[in-house]
């Protein structure tokens, strides 16, 4: 069972080694109520850290805690208080919204009227509504990335893990996701999320991780992070490039600076 600690949570010493290392002795906490957004080069080893936190890639060593919870020796267990939303998320297409998020509720054994309730705030919430009940096969990328995310979230995790959340998403649709995420962050429920879009980790985030080559390389509050870095200019953009440098890794091509185009609203 999940204890009552109030870290939601606690990577320590994570190793993982596909050809090179991947993850090389990684440690950090993500507090209650806490949202935590990371960041680093393409290949710092970010999507590899939490597919290990969500229990979908074996660690080669080190450990993970969610809500207490050892996801290594009770997979289960961290698995239901935690919820895992990737970059390329998957909707069955044959389903309308409605019945996948009834479906996925099912699974969680919840309770119909709760799964109902939950589902509708969800699709009001992320402008679904009208289409509740078309075949999610004809939506666009961001309609299905959004039933995805209210899929994720319908059994009230305690952990939400994000990787690149917003990408795809246009201006409307990303700030519908930004308000569900302050609004659950709101009422205590912990975040970690990887992006690129260094706008959204500095309105959002109440501390960031820089991760490079696998090691956690800098990490604090915007603030925490300004006093680390010896940039002249005092934006995360400024910052961050100052901590990893312009380039990134196994890449010929300017670090951010591409990414750096995608605006959010
Ligand atoms: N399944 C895999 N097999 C072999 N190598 C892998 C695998 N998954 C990741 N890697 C390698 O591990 C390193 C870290 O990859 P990872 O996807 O974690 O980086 P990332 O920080 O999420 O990058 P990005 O910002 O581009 O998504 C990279 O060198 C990548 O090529």
């Amino acid at each position: 069972m999940p204890s009552s600690s109030t870290t939601a949570l606690d990577i320590s010493n994570l190793h993982k080694r596909f050809s090179e290392p991947a993850v090389n002795g990684l440690s950090l906490t993500v507090q209650d109520g806490e949202f935590y957004a990371l960041l680093g080069p393409n290949g710092a080893g970010k999507t590899t850290t939490l597919r290990m936190v969500a229990g979908l890639l074996e660690a080669d060593s080190g450990s993970v805690k969610v809500c207490g919870v050892d996801a290594f020796s009770d997979p289960i267990a961290a698995k239901q208080v935690l919820a895992w939303v990737p970059d390329e998320p998957m909707v069955y297409d044959k389903l309308t919204p409605l019945e996948y998020l009834e479906f996925v509720a099912g699974l969680w054994s919840m309770q119909p009227d709760l799964a109902r309730f939950k589902a509708d705030t969800f699709l009001e919430s992320f402008g679904l509504e009208p289409h509740a009940n078309e075949r999610c096969g004809g939506f666009s990328k961001g309609m299905r990335q959004k039933v995805a995310l209210a899929g994720a979230l319908i059994h009230e995790p305690r952990l939400i893990i994000l990787d690149e959340p917003l990408t795809g998403l246009d201006a409307g649709s990303a700030r519908q996701v930004k308000k569900v995420l302050s609004g659950l962050v709101a009422q205590g429920v912990s975040i970690i999320m990887t992006t690129h879009i260094l706008e959204v980790a500095e309105r959002m985030a109440d501390r960031i991780g820089i991760i490079a080559g696998g090691q956690l390389v800098a990490e604090g509050t915007l603030e925490e992070l300004r006093k680390q870095a010896s940039a002249e200019g005092n934006s995360l953009e400024d910052i961050f490039l100052d901590i990893v440098g312009g380039v990134s890794e196994g890449d010929t091509q300017p670090g951010m600076a591409n990414l750096l185009d995608e605006k959010v609203a």
